[in-house]
């Protein structure tokens, strides 16, 4: 085996306001991904999300089985996002090859049962950043390349917010059961997310971030809007977001992340706005 797995149970509002700085990031950090030729999974009791990574360096690595979803194969009864955020790399998806770029997305449905992880260079290797959900129909396999993904401009520069949401699953484009994923990147400056921030009751939300300096972090702030607590992050960790939590960050430098959320609907509108002056 190359997979290794842990599993995350639910929080509830008030466990989570009772806890220190080493359980908020026991409970919701994720911060072992991305190590070499592993795959390794947070498994999460939101929506059954699992979030991983796989690194493939000495050579490809495949997509192994693993308790928690208890089934022969990990896609029997799941979909699969895997985003790359390292060097070129290829997904083979029962016999069809998927080349992708640094930022490109492949999607994966229900069903597929050989599925490996492979880099073209491994001095440079390939990063896949994995999303999976449980889904109820086959969607068709297929690559998304960042430059095809629906693009929204948000926040301005006077509120260090401006920033691009690029929405690789939206209405328009490829079908899910579950999964809603995107990235979002800044304009020089500007380091605020999801400020104003909101919460979706529906759907459990997972942040990605990286492309940050090794000795820069970002302020990640979780909790009901009126309970918040906040969580250090480097580069290239993840945090889980309960569905009754905000989750919104500031930078003390660039970064870009990538957003995935799983649960009752796929609609990225559908959520509540917290006003800015409602947080404490
Ligand atoms: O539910 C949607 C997600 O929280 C993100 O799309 C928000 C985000 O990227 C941002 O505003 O910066
Ligand atoms: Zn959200």
């Amino acid at each position: 085996m190359t997979t290794d797995y842990d599993i995350r149970f639910a929080v509830d509002p008030a466990s989570a306001a009772m806890m220190t700085t080493g359980e908020l990031r026991e409970n919701f950090l994720v911060d072992d991904l991305f190590a070499s030729d592993r795959v390794n999974w947070t498994y999460t009791h939101y929506d059954r999300m699992a979030v991983g990574s796989a690194v493939p360096v000495a050579g490809p690595l495949a997509l192994e089985a693993i308790k928690p979803t208890g089934t022969a194969n990990f896609l029997d009864r799941r979909e699969l996002i895997a985003v790359n955020i390292g060097g070129a790399g290829t997904i083979n998806a029962d016999g069809s090859a998927f080349d992708m770029a640094a930022r490109d997305m492949a999607y994966v449905g229900m069903g597929t049962r050989a599925i490996s992880f492979a880099s073209a260079d491994a001095a440079n290797p390939a990063k896949f950043y994995l999303l999976s959900a449980p889904a109820h129909a086959t969607h068709e396999t297929r690559l998304i390349r960042i430059g095809e993904a629906k693009r929204l401009d948000l926040g301005a520069r006077e509120t260090c917010n401006e920033r691009s949401i690029f929405q690789f699953i939206h209405a328009e484009g490829a079908k899910t059961c579950q999964l809603v994923v995107g990235m979002t990147t800044f304009a020089p400056g500007s380091v605020w997310n999801t400020m104003p921030a909101h919460v979706h009751d529906r759907r459990m939300e997972a942040y990605l971030y990286f492309d940050l300096p090794a000795d820069a972090f970002v302020i990640h702030l979780m909790g009901e809007p009126d309970e918040t607590r906040h969580i250090v992050m480097r580069n290239e960790q993840a945090v889980i977001s309960p569905p009754w939590s905000i989750h919104a960050g500031a930078g003390t430098a660039g970064y870009t992340f990538i957003w995935a959320m799983a649960g009752d609907n796929v609609d990225y509108t559908d959520v509540e706005k917290v006003e800015m002056s409602a947080l404490l």
